[in-house]
């Protein structure tokens, strides 16, 4: 129950409300047990037929009696032994000295306690039922009466309970999201995309609820049913605590059962919430994806997909039901033995009208019958709330698993780190630079992803990386905003190694666009000025304008104040990929990454785009990722190379025309024209 705990330590700051919310419940036990007590008067009534003023005088005769033939044997064994005092002392007056000195004591005992009832019955005479009416039937009116306000009371302070206790469980579960997404977004991208986007919506939304349930319960009923019980136990205690000790000595046994029923639950528990990720996932990428599974047919393939995985969700769940189910009546059972134990030594008591069963005494008095009901009334009630605690097990060993999971993700240490003491960027006076750079998706795969990577980029400059798909052109470009960090070798701005620098500071030079545009559901100014807190409506149109957008958010009904729908649905990809671009030249970077940002504009905007971002891009460093090899001679200064996670060459377009041959080859295959001012192939 480690997790679990940790996730109880979230309501630290609402204690005061919890502590309320126990007083309200021990209040509500002590009601509970009180109400279930009116039975005996009401048993007294209906048996004698005498009124409650009646019954308490005899009680009080009977006591007193009691109490004057105990202090007479008193007094007769006090003259006993002060007689053997007298005499010689021998080991048999030895002897008779210990039994009657024993039996001195014992009765000494039985003559306080027949006072003390005395008292309590004067009491209950002078202060209780001197109140009540004398007549039989208005005393039984009185008590039900008495009940009903007691009823009404408990139902007030019950509300109060469950209502506090909704909201501390409520308000906990509110601090662990924010503290679980805070501790989430600071993670590093490759942190992050490990877990997976269905992961983590699963432990966000299921998991959450399941440790939500588990708080709801610990401070509800964990607390409200053993106070209960407990208030029961004293009043049957105080009927006969020997026969109540009888009652408890199942106790570990329903210990035992309940043990191995949790450690079912536990493991039953964290296989339904896999299966409920693992639908998350599905339901995720039909959806996102539906006009693939359209397009290709595939309704049928996602419905079987979805059913296999309901269907193992449903399997596991049952088990779960299953465990939660057999429980109840595990433990009913094993109460149902526990009162049974009590109750047939009960009875053994009131038919034999003794005090003791083979020899070991059980009471002071033979218990009458309706002081047994009573008793067994008690004996009832302890077991109602025991029961209902076995199902809190259960639930709670669920939220153990959810919190499990989700402190599994909370605890992980981003390994890139702030560095909020580390050398703050302004901006690239002369290089970026790429230095021995050795990076592996998988640490374990025959071939990095990157591998021994030396490049250098002068600020102000173009670049191009180019080579053909999964060279590693994304990955290298992601290692500049600290995306991830290289395994070996070092990124560095004018000689600052990017690991020790000031993360903050570093990112906000760099703006990147990429070919998966991500927009938020809101609007279309405020999608753009996500790059620049605070910025202004011109400043938003301005950068519009440059990116070719302005146009078309004109022409949409609102404007910039349209609001984009679920991930921009409502614009086109080109569309899109501009109102990215804005965001990117709003932010005003000094280093632009710029990753197939056009691969879905048309013809004419991507003439347009291009103007714009040269004319952008002049005193910015900027590194272009494309496959349109056209555009490259038009707007990189330098194109680097790139094969199998290898810088293979670094010039100009024309340069490496001449003399990288995979280059010409992709030129080529681009229709690329030959360099006209710079020396042929041929020639060279
Ligand atoms: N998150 C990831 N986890 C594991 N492997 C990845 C991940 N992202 C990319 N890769 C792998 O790393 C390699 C390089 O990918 P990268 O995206 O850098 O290539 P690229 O040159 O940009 O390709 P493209 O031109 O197709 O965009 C590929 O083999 C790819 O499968």
């Amino acid at each position: 129950m480690r997790n679990f705990r940790r996730s109880v330590w979230f309501s630290w700051p609402y204690r005061w409300r919890l502590v309320t919310s126990i007083v309200c419940a021990l209040v509500v036990a002590v009601l509970w047990s009180v109400n279930l007590g009116a039975l005996f008067p009401i048993l007294k009534l209906l048996k004698s037929g005498q009124t409650l003023h009646q019954w308490v005088d005899v009680e009080i005769a009977e006591q007193e009696r009691l109490r004057a033939e105990r202090a007479y044997e008193v007094d007769k064994l006090n003259v006993a032994l002060a007689n053997l005092a007298r005499q010689p002392s021998t080991p048999e007056s030895e002897k008779d000295k210990r039994r009657w000195s024993k039996n001195l004591a014992d009765q000494t005992d039985a003559q306080n306690y027949h006072a003390t009832q005395c008292a309590g019955y004067r009491w209950l005479r002078d202060k209780v039922i001197s109140e009540l009416p004398q007549d039989a039937f208005q005393t039984f009116l009185c008590v039900i009466a008495a009940v009903l306000v007691c009823v009404v009371v408990k139902g007030g302070f019950e509300f109060t309970h469950e209502s506090l206790v909704g909201w501390v469980s409520h308000r906990t579960l509110f601090d662990l999201r924010n503290a679980f997404f805070r501790r989430m977004v600071r993670q590093d991208v490759r942190q992050l995309s490990a877990a997976g986007t269905n992961e983590l919506m699963a432990r966000f939304t299921n998991d959450t609820e399941q440790v939500g349930g588990g708080l709801k319960v610990l401070y509800g009923r964990v607390v409200a049913e053993p106070l209960k019980a407990l208030t029961c136990f004293i009043a049957a205690c105080i009927i006969c605590w020997q026969l109540t000790i009888a009652f408890v000595i199942v106790v570990p046994l329903a210990m035992y059962v309940l043990a191995r029923v949790s450690k079912a639950m536990r493991k039953a528990a964290k296989k339904a919430l896999q299966r409920m990720s693992a639908m998350y996932k599905i339901l995720n990428e039909a959806f996102s994806g539906i006009r693939v599974v359209k397009g290709f047919t595939r309704e049928a393939h996602e419905r079987r997909r979805f059913r296999v995985a309901n269907s193992e969700f449903f399997r596991k769940s049952l088990r779960l039901v299953n465990i939660d189910a057999f429980t109840n009546p595990a433990i009913e059972v094993l109460t149902i033995l526990a009162v049974a134990i009590a109750l047939g030594a009960g009875i053994y008591l009131v038919l034999s009208k003794g005090t003791s069963i083979w020899g070991i005494p059980m009471c002071s008095q033979p218990l009458s019958p309706e002081t047994l009901i009573q008793f067994y009334v008690f004996l009832a009630a302890i077991a109602d709330p025991v029961r209902k605690l076995s199902s809190v097990y259960t639930k709670m060993q669920s939220a153990e698993a959810a919190a499990a999971r989700i402190f599994e993700l909370y605890d992980r240490e981003p390994t890139v780190r702030g560095n909020w003491n580390g050398p703050r960027l302004t901006g690239v006076q002369k290089q970026v630079e790429f230095r021995h750079v050795c990076f592996a998706y998988n640490p374990t795969a025959e071939q990095p992803t990157l591998d021994n990577v030396t490049l250098t980029v002068k600020a102000g400059e173009t670049i191009a990386l180019v080579g053909g798909n999964g060279c590693g052109k994304t990955t290298l470009l992601a290692l500049l905003p600290r995306f991830f960090d290289p395994d070996s070798g070092a990124v560095l701005i004018d000689g600052v190694n990017l690991r020790t620098a000031h993360l903050r500071s570093l990112r906000k030079l760099i703006g990147v666009v990429t070919q998966d545009t991500q927009l938020f559901d809101d609007t279309v100014f405020a999608n753009i000025a996500y790059g620049k807190r605070g910025a202004t409506r011109e400043q938003v149109i301005e950068a519009a304008k440059k990116a070719d957008a302005h146009g078309f958010i004109l022409a949409t009904p609102g404007g910039y104040d349209a609001l984009l729908g679920e991930v921009g649905a409502k614009f086109s990809g080109g569309q899109r990929q501009k109102i990215a671009l804005a965001r990117a030249i709003l932010s005003d970077p000094q280093i632009l990454i710029l990753d197939e940002f056009t691969s879905a504009v048309d013809q004419q905007s991507e003439a347009d785009i291009h103007a714009a971002i040269k004319e952008f891009a002049r005193g910015r460093t900027t590194f272009l990722i494309t496959h349109k090899m056209h555009t490259i001679p038009d707007l990189a200064d330098r194109v680097a190379m790139m094969d199998a996670g290898r810088v293979l060459d670094v010039g100009t377009h024309a340069e490496l025309y001449t003399r990288c041959e995979p280059y010409r080859r992709l030129c080529e295959s681009g229709h690329v024209r030959r360099p006209l001012s710079e020396p042929t192939r041929d020639a060279a």
